[in-house]
């Protein structure tokens, strides 16, 4: 198992000094003492409307927004990211969950072609720190998405600025999720252009900054995302799961982004959520314990396959 200290945490300088020991506790706690961080993502419910959840292949357990909150209870996770208004719904039943508060969201109902991608904050900070309070739940980070490329670029760079500043004002972990998108944009997959996004995170000073796992023609991806793992410095980078695939072939994956890239975790949605509440589960345990225990993917696999 990797493990951290606290006195190797580098505490970014706009943490003041009365929120260092929240920071510290929030990132240890995210991270479970590795420095890697395994966040269950569920914001899909108003990135992909209700496309995700249910059709066919799809367990019904998977329409009920609690599907989402009896995985991130039962499964083994580092923090769990959803919206503010589903957290406040569920999370009287579910205290112990450490979350992760996403921002800012936006539906697939407009598409690229007819307008640029802008996805507007939903709260500030203020708020978030007040429903913490109010609340008494572990909210341990805020999430935001920039669509890097749109004509509305300059507005969510802003507002992802801001929301750090302010963020790490009350030593809340902060995660970008930097996806190019737009017009200007040919590959959204492309590595060089990935890696300018996980660049643009360290220079906002997030502590982990989301991407698609980068493609390229002739190339192994696990080969050519080197160049964003190194491009975003301290900040941390980890990868989105995409849409469901093989259980063994995403752990394999995973298994790579870690170890041959220098990825610090994973951020996973529909590889976990798709799937009934046992097996959920299982999968979790299995990412968990790539990313935390350090387990090689056949370990991995046996815990999915509850051997
Ligand atoms: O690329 P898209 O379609 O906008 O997907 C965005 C979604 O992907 C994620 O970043 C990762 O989720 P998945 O693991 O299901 O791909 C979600 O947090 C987000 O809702």
């Amino acid at each position: 198992m990797v493990s951290i200290r606290e006195e190797d945490i580098k505490i970014p300088l706009d943490v003041p000094l009365a929120a260092r020991e929240t920071y510290i506790r929030n990132y240890m706690e995210i991270t479970r003492e590795t420095g890697r961080m395994m966040l269950f993502a569920g914001d899909q419910k108003v990135e992909h409307l209700n496309d995700d959840f249910f059709g066919e292949d799809i367990p019904e357990d998977d329409n009920d927004p609690e599907h989402l909150f009896r995985i991130a209870s039962k499964g083994k996770i580092g923090v769990f990211a959803t919206q503010l208004g589903l957290i406040a719904r569920y999370g009287m039943d579910y205290a112990d969950v450490p979350y992760l508060v996403k921002i800012n969201s936006k539906t697939n109902l407009v598409k690229t072609k007819q307008m640029d991608p802008f996805s507007n904050q939903l709260y500030d900070i203020e708020q978030i720190v007040e429903f913490r309070e109010n609340s008494g739940l572990k909210i341990l980070g805020i999430g935001y998405t920039i669509y890097l490329g749109s004509e509305f670029e300059a507005d969510m760079l802003n507002q992802a600025a801001q929301l750090i500043y302010n963020a790490h004002k009350h030593g809340l972990i902060t995660v970008l999720w930097i996806y190019p998108r737009g017009a200007a944009v040919a590959d959204e997959k492309d590595p060089h252009l990935i890696a300018g996004a996980t660049g643009v995170g360290a220079t906002l000073n997030a502590d982990f900054v989301k991407v698609n796992y980068p493609k390229k023609e002739g190339e192994k991806s696990e080969e050519v995302f080197k160049e964003a793992v190194l491009a975003a410095g301290r900040t941390k980078v980890v990868c989105a799961g995409g849409s469901s695939d093989d259980s063994a072939k995403f752990l394999e994956k995973l298994h790579k982004q870690i170890h041959i890239s220098g990825a610090q975790g994973n951020a996973t949605g529909r590889n976990v959520h798709q799937k009934s509440l046992d097996e959920a589960v299982r999968m979790c345990n299995a990412i968990y314990a790539i990313t935390i225990d350090d387990a090689s993917v056949d370990e991995a696999l046996k815990i999915y396959d509850n051997k």
